[in-house]
């Protein structure tokens, strides 16, 4: 069983139990279920754009604790100061360390740039959990879903007026999206089962993604000299944690960085 199957199968359970416990009507009764979202779309695309999605991460799988002395809304606040096209924030507690209360905590905080919802969406509840908790944009791994899971979550999520990072690694995951016009499509250049990080794989699979839609280049992103590199094969969007995070003031580091793009 590899890591990612293990989180997956963790995940539906997890998410059952939540779904005995919880009513929908409380979820759509929060008051963040009414708000107007702001568009990753939109961020991305601004001309004045920095293109970094600056992650909230405390741990992972891959490296154990990154950073369990800052708290979220310091960090989101130095996230916004550096001027980020967004936000990601992961919501996994087990392997993550995330919480849904760090997502809402930064929606206080943050008013003005869009929130992605880093977990692992198994259930069409998390979707709706997702806009009750304040994000704005939910995150679809290819991988973790069937096609038909990838169209129905892209729907619902679009239902409820959220946008959706579509997160591929392989060809087979951007084959099971099928129709890849007008989407925002995250390649992962990190192997969520063997954690070797490889940049190339952003180059690789950018030229089967049409230019309808958005590329993200997701992981392993720690020299501003990479981001100038993925702009020349059309990527937009720049999905960094760990370089900011390991940090001891991950905001500041993240202002630098971007002070340092080309
Ligand atoms: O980061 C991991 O170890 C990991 C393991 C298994 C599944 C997912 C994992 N990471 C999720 C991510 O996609 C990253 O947090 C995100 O792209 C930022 O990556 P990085 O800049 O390398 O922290």
């Amino acid at each position: 069983m590899t890591i990612l199957d293990k989180i997956i199968a963790f995940k539906k359970k997890e998410v059952a139990k939540i779904r005995a416990e919880v009513p929908l009507k409380k979820l759509i009764e929060s008051p963040n279920f009414n708000r107007d979202v702001f568009s990753l779309e939109k961020s991305l695309l601004d001309l004045n754009s920095t293109g970094i999605i600056a992650e909230f991460k405390r741990q992972s799988p891959s490296k154990g604790i990154i950073n369990d002395k800052v708290s979220i809304t310091e960090v989101t606040q130095g996230y916004l100061d550096a001027n980020v096209a967004a936000q990601s924030i992961l919501t996994d507690l087990s392997f993550f360390g995330g919480t849904m209360a760090d997502l809402m905590e930064a929606r206080v905080i943050n008013q003005e740039k869009p929130i992605l919802r880093k977990d692992f969406i198994v259930d069409g509840f998390q979707i709706v959990e997702a806009k009750a908790i304040g994000a704005d944009v939910i995150l679809l791994i290819a991988a973790c879903l069937t096609p038909l899971e990838l169209k129905n979550y892209g729907i619902l999520a679009k239902e409820l007026g959220l946008e959706v990072l579509y997160e591929v690694h392989t060809q087979e995951d951007l084959d099971k999206i099928g129709d890849l016009d007008n989407k925002i499509i995250g390649i992962n250049n990190r192997n969520l089962n063997t954690f070797e990080v490889d940049l190339e794989h952003s180059i690789k699979l950018a030229s089967q993604i049409p230019d309808s839609s958005i590329k993200v280049s997701e992981s392993g992103i720690s020299d501003p000299r990479i981001i100038t590199g993925l702009k020349e094969y059309g990527f937009q969007g720049f999905l960094i944690g760990e370089n900011f995070m390991k940090e001891e003031n991950p905001g500041e580091a993240c202002l630098e960085f971007i002070n340092q793009i080309k």
